[in-house]
């Protein structure tokens, strides 16, 4: 896919919360509350093909990833956490359309070797978590996130650094595509949780998951070589399906997958997201704060990007694409 040319800094302000207090539902204790925000920046696509359920999956990957960045990676980033996966690509594209002036001295941190091939490509300052183990903002896709933002994430195996560069962050943002938004963790993604276990300890911790709740539980296997997936820290991945009453209370058994010897990482995120961006087929983008608000981000009719026309002087001028005015509404 082709880098749209470099612009400028586009306008990056802030959601502007004109909160309407009435609680709708509850989470976690707390109302969730329908926000009105200021117009994001406009969306400037490159051109792509005719829409076909496919493209209309990854434009939507690709309007969560250029909303978030748009929003979460600012000026005064300069520590930057990219995470793995195929939304990802999108996040680098739009920081890449940020400018190279912008992106000089910004270095980023990559959780997969796949990440660290998306930052060298782009010609971004590669840096590593041992160098810089604070970070500003953290950008990652996930397989499946809840009403309170809890995800499962792994499903490229890329979890255990994906986790550590999302606690390093100061904002931990996730993009994904419309599929991913559920109510509990679990239903959308049946694959299950994804454990990240040492090769010595696989056969021993596949057995205590199976007698904690999760008698199907495998090895993932590797599709285009024989035997099991191994992670890019040498490690095996086991896919553990838990019935939805234990995955209602993701938290619990987190703690409780954790404790068994022999696990590296569970690839269940929580409370760790200060919001998710979902791209939504009609076009619009739904956010789901930590707090609990719910925002709804129209960007017109199609989520297809058309033909783009990059301004002069670096600014945004003709969009195909407009972000129009928040609307509010009942989700
Ligand atoms: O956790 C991950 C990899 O370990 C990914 O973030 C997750 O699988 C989502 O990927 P995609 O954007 O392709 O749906």
């Amino acid at each position: 896919m082709p880098i749209p040319p470099a612009i400028l800094t586009p306008d990056l302000s802030t959601p502007n919360a004109t909160v309407y207090p009435s609680p709708l539902r509850q989470t976690l204790g707390q109302s969730v509350q329908y926000i009105k925000t200021s117009t994001p920046p406009p969306l400037n696509p490159p051109d792509i093909k005719v829409p076909s359920p496919t493209t209309i999956i990854e434009a939507s990957k690709r309007l969560a990833a250029w909303t978030a960045v748009d929003r979460h990676v600012l000026p005064e980033c300069k520590v930057i956490g990219i995470g793995s996966g195929s939304t990802v690509p999108y996040v680098v594209e739009r920081i890449v359309a940020q400018g190279k002036e912008m992106n000089k001295d910004r270095v980023f941190i990559p959780t997969s070797f796949q990440s660290k091939e998306l930052i060298v490509n782009a010609q971004l300052l590669l840096g590593d978590v041992d160098q810089y183990p604070a970070l500003d903002v953290t950008v990652d896709g996930a397989d499946e996130v809840d009403e309170t933002l809890n995800c499962i994430k792994g499903g490229g195996a890329c979890h255990l650094r994906e986790k550590v560069l999302a606690e390093a962050a100061d904002t931990f943002i996730v993009v994904a595509d419309y599929r991913k938004n559920s109510d509990v963790l679990g239903k959308n993604f049946t694959q299950g949780v994804p454990i990240e276990v040492a090769q010595f300890a696989y056969a021993k911790v596949l057995q205590n998951v199976h007698l904690l709740g999760s008698p199907n539980a495998v090895l993932r296997m590797a599709k285009s070589k024989a035997g099991p997936v191994v992670t890019d820290n040498g490690n095996f991945v086991i896919d553990a399906p838990f019935p939805e009453e234990m995955m209602k209370d993701p938290y619990t058994l987190l703690k409780r997958l954790k404790m068994l010897t022999g696990v590296v990482e569970v690839g269940l995120f929580c409370h760790m997201a200060k919001a998710a961006y979902f791209g939504n087929q009609d076009g619009s983008v739904t956010v789901k704060w930590h707090d609990g608000r719910i925002e709804s981000v129209d960007s017109g009719s199609s989520p297809i990007p058309k033909a783009n026309e990059n301004g002069k002087n670096g600014k945004h001028h003709a969009h195909n694409v407009q972000m129009r005015n928040v609307s509010i509404r009942e989700m």
